[in-house]
């Protein structure tokens, strides 16, 4: 769906990124935080055993925050007769990646240094810690008997690069300004590709004056995929104007349960206006409304067993006169009909004409006075483009319509028919047709349609 639309808009995404890739800055050197670890130290006749570590352990995150123990291993050291404990932090690290036992030697390996958890002396974990931390004293879980000399560290410290920080992502934080010479090129390029895809000028305008308006002259914070801010700005421009006018249909006829809706369908030739009305009909019953329908297209032959037949496969009552008939009195006679019978909702289908023509146009004028309808949707193809936004934009000023049915967008349309007819018209789109089944209808929504140009 919309292939040409989608590889233009990536090839506009594709050439900005560049230069925004180009112009990012790093706000700051890559950090790395060396996490908290700890390491217990024990000695050799009384070294803790894995359970007593583990216990340990749990004792030490306790003590430290919304911290998880990523990692628990004994260290073998030189420096001891016993094997060290150490408790990762947020961090694995293999044992191989441990520094040498001279960089630990003053503080973890030394049990008598200051920084040993020992009740009596500083430590340096918050005084809350203390107590569970303190495996000398009477706090201390049975499994840490006193002759387990037991030492800790806490250290929370920035280095440029260490042995933790090969465990964790690196972060860039950068950001970028664009000014309008980096954009004039791109925004050339995506004007042309906004028209070559059959958007309205006022449209591809409007799409391009958002994108510009979004990314120039402002600091723009990168985040790690540096692609995005190109695919956002276009994203709520295409969305902005697609939003221009939108209708809740399910709402106005919950609104109106009780009266009988009247539903006329209006359009040039072959654009789906009967196949609608059955995809509507199959709706309408679904979510519990009762149905009459009107064969307004006494102009076309086959037009009246064309719905017929799609009435009788749905169960639908068809109101219907001779060939060739007045379409504004079978119109009006069905409507008398469906109130009658207290219908929900009466969808009149009408001849397709060409907006150029002043003779049918007029009787189209007639029908929508004498049967009055609630709603007149204006049924086009999606294919058609820019032709289809003219002719909204001509029905419109014959007979005045609430909105679009835009169909066939399964097949190869632009999309710019879609992206277009709403802003031009001032008129809402209701739903998509995109297939020849009965439930292949889809009711707007512009982010479904923008995620759907964007998808890859
Ligand atoms: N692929 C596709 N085909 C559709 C869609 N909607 C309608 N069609 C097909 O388009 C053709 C014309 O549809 P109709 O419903 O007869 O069109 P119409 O506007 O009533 O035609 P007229 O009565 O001549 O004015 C049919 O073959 C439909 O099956 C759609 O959303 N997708």
């Amino acid at each position: 769906m919309f292939g040409k639309l989608k590889e233009k808009l990536a090839s506009f995404t594709k050439s900005l990124d560049k230069t925004v890739e180009e112009k990012a800055v790093a706000l700051e050197e890559p950090e790395v935080v060396v996490e908290e670890k700890i390491i217990i130290e024990t000695d050799a006749e009384n070294g803790l055993n894995a359970a007593e570590v583990e216990i340990a352990a749990e004792i030490i995150a306790e003590n430290l925050e919304e911290k998880e123990i990523e990692s628990i291993q004994a260290v073998e050291s030189d420096e001891t007769a016993g094997s060290d404990i150490e408790v990762g932090i947020g961090g694995t690290i293999e044992k191989d990646e441990l520094p040498s036992s001279d960089s630990f030697s003053e503080s973890s390996l030394d049990s008598s240094s200051e920084s040993s958890l020992d009740s009596s002396s500083e430590s340096s974990l918050d005084s809350s810690s203390e107590s569970s931390l303190d495996f000398s004293s009477e706090s201390s879980p049975d499994s840490f008997s006193s002759d387990s000399k037991a030492s800790a560290q806490s250290e929370s410290k920035k280095e440029k690069a260490g042995f933790f920080g090969k465990a964790k992502a690196l972060i860039f934080d950068r950001e970028v300004i664009l000014d309008d010479n980096d954009l004039e090129g791109p925004l050339m390029e995506l004007e042309i590709a906004l028209l070559e895809s059959d958007l309205a000028l006022s449209v591809t305008d409007a799409i391009v004056e958002s994108v510009r308006e979004q990314l120039s002259g402002t600091r723009k914070r990168l985040g790690k995929n540096t692609g995005s801010i190109v695919e956002d700005a276009l994203k709520n421009a295409i969305l902005e104007v697609m939003s221009a006018n939108v209708f809740d249909f399910d709402e106005f006829l919950e609104q109106r349960r009780g009266q009988t809706v009247h539903i006329a369908f209006v359009g040039i030739n072959g654009t789906g206006k009967t196949t609608s009305i059955a995809k509507i009909g199959n709706r309408l019953q679904k979510n519990g409304y009762s149905v009459t329908i009107a064969a307004g297209d006494t102009f076309r032959a086959g037009a009246i067993d064309q719905i017929q037949i799609h009435a009788d496969r749905l169960g639908i009552k068809v109101i219907k006169h001779q060939e060739g008939s007045d379409p504004a009195a079978v119109i009006y006679d069905a409507l008398q009909y469906a109130k009658a019978h207290k219908s929900d909702v009466l969808l009149s289908d009408t001849a397709g004409r060409m907006h150029t023509n002043v003779n049918l146009m007029a009787q189209l004028e007639k029908i929508c006075r004498v049967s009055t309808p609630d709603l007149i949707i204006f049924v086009d193809e999606a294919t058609a483009g820019n032709d289809a936004v003219e002719r909204a934009s001509q029905f419109n000023d014959a007979v005045p319509i609430s909105g679009t049915i835009l169909t066939k967008l399964d097949a190869d349309s632009k999309g710019g028919a879609a992206i277009s007819i709403a802003y031009i018209t001032q008129k809402p789109i209701l739903f998509f047709g995109v297939g020849q089944e009965y439930d292949d209808l889809l009711k707007f929504d512009p982010e479904w349609f923008v995620d759907k140009i964007f998808e890859d």
